[in-house]
């Protein structure tokens, strides 16, 4: 597996972008003609650059409007290719991109095409040069790769050749069977991108909105499928033209695209066993069985507050840590841990972050194999000093930097909290409010980051993503997206903000960056929870009450239940599987939020609709901007 990365890809100039596309593994860079010509330098020195790197230039491009042009233009079109061509020579690269003509004077003609390239090929050929013919989804005469394939096939020349490139296949719904007889020395490379699914015109659609494969709608891996059944063993490139990716973080963005390939390959691979597709070997994507834990990074003044909340919350304080500054609080099968030490990692994120939950434990079905697939995938795995008797507990980076622990049952990891951890007997011990099990942990970042986070996500675990909606905050859009394991045990919840006035946008700026925000933790039955913590002195969030009247209206609610809700200040949602009931806590620190939910039936959602209210509720508690911290 050889893989490419247009320069247009990412953001940065020539150098930047050189240097972050070696540093995420790729073997090859398209070089696009407006970063060649913005660049102060002559196409040796950048030819020179590219090689030093390590990358070889796997092709130039774009070469527009060439094909089927009447005399004068004609001559004029192969005069600008040989200057190209003179180019490419002390660039280094033997491959030009020619993209189907969109001349308003272009004839059209699949033979008057054809002679054109016949013609291009044997100067290129004078050089050793190729040239490879790609159908944009728009070109005037040309705009199906099965048309381009026609012009190469007649053109008849060793030197032309085909360039599929996914998103004019896809975004024009081509049938892909079309692909797979296809000579493969008669594809020149192949380019791809996925893209989300938005009805728009497609020029604007393509030249804006291209992602990684894997991060849009688009059926990229049958693409690749029909490709790879041709043979082609050649470079897989990348050519991402993203508004957001151009001003992103050009290593980031690198990092993101060598793991869509990765991923690619890797599920072209086993759909395919036949064609013996080459591509990094790894274990397949990794169940999750459920979220163990949650951990917080603390100073002491943060870790008194939270355990007051955890003991409103009949939460028992059921372990200290053997030797470190560490406390476990426990209900049912929750697990929130509370890290106060004054060194490693947890204090690194307590002192750039304030009190915030900076780790999670999944338990997975193979620990090692996690790891092993996380590396093979580009993520940073964790490393940190291991105290004498205490486990060694993989894990990677994830959002906002924070880390993934993988527990599991194959080994000792499982028993972390009876290997690391002194029961206590405490006095206060809760009986507890009925609270069983991690229902979903949100995470919150900005909007941009998203397609990144469900990349990292859905390659690594047996998880899919959930359609994006749009979460209305009364100071901006914050838009969410679900990841879900295939039998939902884990359901990890992304919220991407536009806005910093947002709920979520406030959380990201005054925790100092991406993370968990929201810890949604399941009952059997809400009005039980509801009785016991009130009783123990908890004080819900205050819903509206014209919130009640509306769903009392909404849902044609028997008035009883519609009392019984708003005397607990109980949100409520429906869907045609079943019913959803929501708990909230006043909010803790800049934001965080711990949520207590009942599911009947198979509700599948989240409570999205009862979003804007709650987050109103929710802010009327915040410091107002500007105000100082207290
Ligand atoms: O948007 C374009 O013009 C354009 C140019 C070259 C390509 O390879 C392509 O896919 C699109
Ligand atoms: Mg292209």
């Amino acid at each position: 597996m050889k893989t490419s990365i247009a320069t247009v890809s990412i953001s940065g100039d020539l150098r930047e972008k050189l240097a972050a596309i070696a540093a995420a593994g790729f073997d090859g860079v398209e070089i696009f003609e407006n970063d060649f010509l913005a660049f102060d330098g002559t196409p040796a020195e950048v030819g020179r650059m590219v090689r030093d790197h390590g990358l070889e230039i796997t092709l130039f491009q774009p070469f527009r409007d060439f094909e089927g042009l009447p005399e004068p233009q004609r001559s004029r079109a192969f005069d600008r290719a040989e200057r190209k061509f003179d180019m490419m020579q002390e660039l280094g690269t033997d491959l030009m991109l020619v993209c189907s003509s969109v001349s308003p004077v272009s004839l059209g003609g699949i033979d008057r095409a054809a002679a054109d390239f016949r013609e291009l090929g044997d100067r290129a050929a004078k050089r050793s040069l190729r040239v490879g013919y790609e159908a944009l989804a728009w070109g005037r005469h040309v705009n199906d790769h099965r048309d381009a394939w026609e012009v190469v096939r007649r053109a008849a020349h060793p030197n032309i050749g085909l360039i599929l490139d996914s998103f004019h296949t896809l975004a024009r719904k081509i049938e892909l069977a079309s692909i797979r007889s296809i000579p493969s020395d008669k594809i020149f490379i192949v380019q791809l991108a996925d893209a989300p699914l938005i009805d728009m015109d497609l020029l604007y659609w393509s030249r804006h909105f291209r992602n990684m494969p894997g991060e849009g709608d688009l059926p990229v891996r049958e693409f690749m499928r029909a490709v790879a059944a041709t043979g082609y063993n050649g470079y897989i490139s990348l050519e991402i033209f993203n508004d957001q990716f151009r001003g992103g973080s050009a290593k980031a963005i690198s990092v993101d695209g060598k793991r869509s390939l990765v991923w690619l390959m890797d599920q072209v691979r086993r759909e395919e066993p036949a064609l013996k597709v080459s591509a990094p070997a790894m274990p397949d994507r990794i169940g999750v069985e459920g979220v163990e834990f949650v951990e917080f990074a603390a100073n002491p003044e943060g870790a008194e507050s939270l355990g007051r909340l955890l003991t409103t919350l009949e939460f028992t304080q059921a372990g200290r840590h053997i030797s470190k500054d560490v406390t476990l609080y426990r209900q049912g099968e929750i697990n929130i841990v509370v890290n106060t030490e004054r060194q490693g990692f947890a204090h690194s994120s307590f002192v750039v972050h304030g009190t915030s939950a900076y780790a999670i434990g999944l338990k997975v079905e193979d620990a090692a194999a996690a790891v092993a697939r996380a590396r093979t995938l580009g993520a940073e795995i964790f490393h940190q000093r291991v105290g004498q008797g205490e486990l060694s507990i993989p894990a990677i980076r994830g959002v906002g930097g924070g880390l993934i622990y993988f527990l599991d049952g194959k080994t000792d990891l499982a028993k972390v909290w009876d290997i690391e951890f002194k029961p206590v007997v405490a006095a206060d011990a809760g009986s507890g409010a009925g609270l069983t099990r991690i229902d979903h942990v949100g995470q919150t970042m900005f909007h941009e980051e998203m397609p990144s986070w469900l990349l990292f996500y859905v390659s690594l675990f047996r998880t899919t993503k959930t359609p994006m909606v749009d979460i209305v905050d009364p100071a901006g859009l914050v838009r969410s997206q679900v990841i879900e394991g295939l039998d939902k045990r884990v359901r990890l919840t992304l919220n991407g903000a536009e806005s910093r006035r947002t709920l979520a946008g406030h959380f990201i700026a005054e925790t100092f960056g991406s993370s968990i925000q929201h810890l949604a933790m399941a009952t059997g039955d809400i009005f039980m929870t509801a009785e016991r913590l009130k009783a123990n002195g908890f004080e819900p969030l205050q819903i509206s009450m014209n919130y009640y009247d509306d769903v009392e209206a909404r849902f044609g609610l028997d008035p009883d239940l519609a009392d019984r809700l708003r005397v607990s200040n109980i949100l409520y949602d429906r869907d045609d599987k079943g019913e959803f009931f929501q708990l909230y806590a006043p909010t803790f620190g800049e934001g965080f939020i711990f949520e207590i939910v009942e599911r009947r039936g198979a509700y599948a959602g989240y409570g999205g609709p009862n979003a804007p209210f709650r987050i109103a509720a929710q802010k009327r508690l915040m410091r107002p901007e500007g105000m100082p911290k207290v």
